[in-house]
């Protein structure tokens, strides 16, 4: 007999996969979509020693590593506190994510979620 493939998501996995969504579309140039290699960054590894970008943000909502918004937004914030770690003011991976924090900072508070039309707040 077919196993039933259980694919539904709980609500916090689909308010977290809206709010990826949301960050990912403020990042037009993909800095921040997939880890960033050692090729393209020389010595990234040795200097940042928790990476986190975009896609491996997605593989822990869907693995449900996420227990709160709060965990979703440490993330954001290790994302883009690596970026201006690593790489100096003058520099566009250092002003995107200088950005994409601020946004952070705007969207993941109580009153901005809560505001949010979803069905299933
Ligand atoms: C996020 C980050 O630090 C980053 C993304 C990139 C990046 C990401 C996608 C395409 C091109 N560059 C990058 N390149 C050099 C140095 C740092 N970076």
């Amino acid at each position: 007999c077919r196993v039933k493939k259980k694919s539904s998501k709980t609500p916090l996995q689909l308010l977290l996969q809206y709010l990826l969504k949301i960050f990912q579309k403020r990042d037009p140039n993909q800095f921040f979509a997939w880890p960033v290699s050692d090729v393209i960054a020389p010595g990234y590894s040795s200097i940042i020693q928790h990476p986190m970008d975009f896609s491996t943000m997605k593989k822990k909502i869907d693995n449900k590593d996420y227990l709160s918004v709060m965990d979703f937004k440490m993330d954001l914030k290790l994302m883009c506190d690596n970026a201006m770690t690593y790489n100096r003011p003058d520099t566009v991976y250092y002003k995107a994510a200088k950005k994409m924090w601020h946004a952070g900072l705007k969207l993941l508070t109580k009153d901005q979620i809560l505001g949010l039309n979803l069905p299933y707040l």
